[in-house]
């Protein structure tokens, strides 16, 4: 008996697939869809999970192969002539995955969405019965076969970034809630390297949309390769700079655009506007989960390292990196850590925040955390960025996964909620857990029948929307 008294349901997306008969996925990245929910009902818990029914899935239990071009994995070709024919349906984004393994979000209409980085790979699910539903196409010219996997989603709008990589940029979109047509804001010339840097997710702020640019760029030559590269489908660049640009979400014109230190991120928690005493915006201010300019974090994630703990302190270093970009035409934006990353043992990524703060000051963040030695994050963690202090949730041997905060209903304070994870542990079961965000505090957990794999990104659908 779960004593919550929010009603609603934690959906929850990754790839939790990895097998497929006699082969195996080697990248974490590339496992097929499960989709999993916990619904909440005057203080119980039910759970269930579900593969999403994407074409790449279902041609791959098919065949008893990988059909399509997933993070890491393509299709094997069996000669030259369909090694050609795999080319041009790269070029044409017919061989890419739609497998939709990321993110879930609501959307302001109701519908619930998973996505991915290709365009192909955003499906609607029914939250209920976890049914594929259909796939979300878009209806504008906008194309792009590639996107940041996740768009900013409120009740109302949706943002998203286009990478370009044939003429080196990316393309600001909004969309308006109930709508399936993107509309063009404006577009972000690179300012360095062969490609656009990667964007898995950027920030905004009440009135911005930031377009990170970092050297980890993609690569068309890696998209052709039939293996994986040490890098996969990205190249590190790092004679090609990093730099931060700003667009004004109204004109869609370039504000700032500043070079920072290297930086390597997939997640950008939060950024806000700071303002001088007249009210003036005089920068902007982005956190993100930064691997301190490393790209192992890529090779931390393959799926023979994460099964084999040796006890050695493998995982590496991460903390929240603050960017400042300033407004008043300097050249240069700063990045430092924002708190001590001892506070959350040097692990940090798969955050959340209250959504009421998005783009909009903040003090708290939560995300995986590192107890070390281990291979993988394993703590959950509350940032205070005021405090500049964590408090953290660990049990040994367990492995928890992203902390999403769900605000208790009617709450004034930033911090009035729950975070809620699942957790797989030590002896392979699993567990719902939340904690109140307050304290850190577990308040409950809901055992699963059976454990389940690892996931990532998580949405809240109350119960009377
Ligand atoms: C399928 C293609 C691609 C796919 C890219 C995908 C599926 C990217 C997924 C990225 C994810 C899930 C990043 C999550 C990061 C989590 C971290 C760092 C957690 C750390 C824990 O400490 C492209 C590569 C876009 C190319 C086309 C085909
Ligand atoms: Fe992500």
């Amino acid at each position: 008996m779960l004593q919550y008294n929010t009603d609603g349901t934690y959906l929850r997306n990754g790839p939790g697939l990895w097998d497929l008969g006699d082969y195996g996925f080697r990248h974490l990245f590339d496992g097929y869809a499960t989709l999993v929910r916990v619904s909440f009902r005057d203080g119980h818990a039910v759970g269930a999970h579900r593969q999403i029914e994407s074409e790449a899935y279902k041609a791959a239990r098919r065949h008893g192969k990988v059909c399509y071009r997933e993070f890491s994995e393509v299709p094997k070709p069996d000669s030259f002539k369909s090694f050609v024919g795999q080319l041009a349906s790269l070029l044409s984004g017919n061989s890419l995955t739609d497998n939709s393994n990321t993110g879930v979000v609501r959307l302001g209409d109701g519908r619930v969405l998973c996505l991915t980085e290709t365009v192909k790979g955003s499906i609607v699910v029914d939250p209920d019965t976890l049914d594929t539903v259909s796939k979300f196409e878009y209806e504008d010219k906008l194309g792009g076969l590639i996107h940041s996997a996740h768009p900013i989603v409120t009740d109302t709008e949706f943002w998203t970034l286009i990478p370009d990589l044939i003429r080196p940029g990316y393309v600001v979109a909004r969309m308006d809630a109930g709508s399936n047509e993107r509309q063009f804001v404006g577009r972000v010339d690179c300012r360095g390297g062969p490609a656009p840097g990667w964007v898995h997710s950027f920030p905004v702020t009440e009135n911005y949309v930031v377009v990170p640019e970092m050297p980890l760029r993609y690569c068309a030559a890696n998209l052709l390769r039939a293996e994986p590269t040490p890098l996969y489908k990205f190249q590190w660049h790092l004679e090609s700079g990093s730099y931060m640009h700003v667009m004004c979400k109204a004109s869609g014109k370039i504000v700032a655009s500043v070079e920072v230190p290297p930086f390597v991120t997939f997640h950008f928690i939060n950024a806000y506007e700071e303002k001088d005493e007249e009210g003036r915006v005089t920068a902007i201010i982005a956190d993100c989960c930064e691997h301190n300019a490393d790209t192992s974090i890529l090779d931390n994630l393959r799926l023979h390292n994460l099964r084999a703990f040796t006890g050695e302190d493998v995982l590496t270093d991460a903390r929240v990196g603050r960017f400042r970009i300033p407004l008043d035409g300097s050249p240069f934006g700063e990045l430092e850590a924002a708190l001590d990353p001892e506070e959350h043992g040097r692990g940090m990524d798969m955050c959340s925040i209250n959504p009421a703060h998005l783009g909009k000051e903040y003090r708290y963040a939560y995300a995986c955390g590192a107890r070390r030695p281990c291979n993988f994050p394993n703590t959950l963690t509350k940032i205070d960025l005021v405090e500049k202090t964590a408090k953290n949730w660990y049990e040994e041997g367990a492995v928890p996964s992203e902390p999403y905060f769900v605000a208790r209903p009617g709450a004034l304070e930033e911090d009035d909620g729950v975070a809620i994870s699942m957790v797989s542990a030590k002896d392979g079961s699993g567990y719902a857990l939340v904690l109140d965000a307050k304290t850190f505090k577990e308040i409950a957990r809901a055992k699963f029948p059976y454990g389940l794999p690892y996931g990532l990104h998580c949405c809240w659908v109350p119960r009377d929307k």
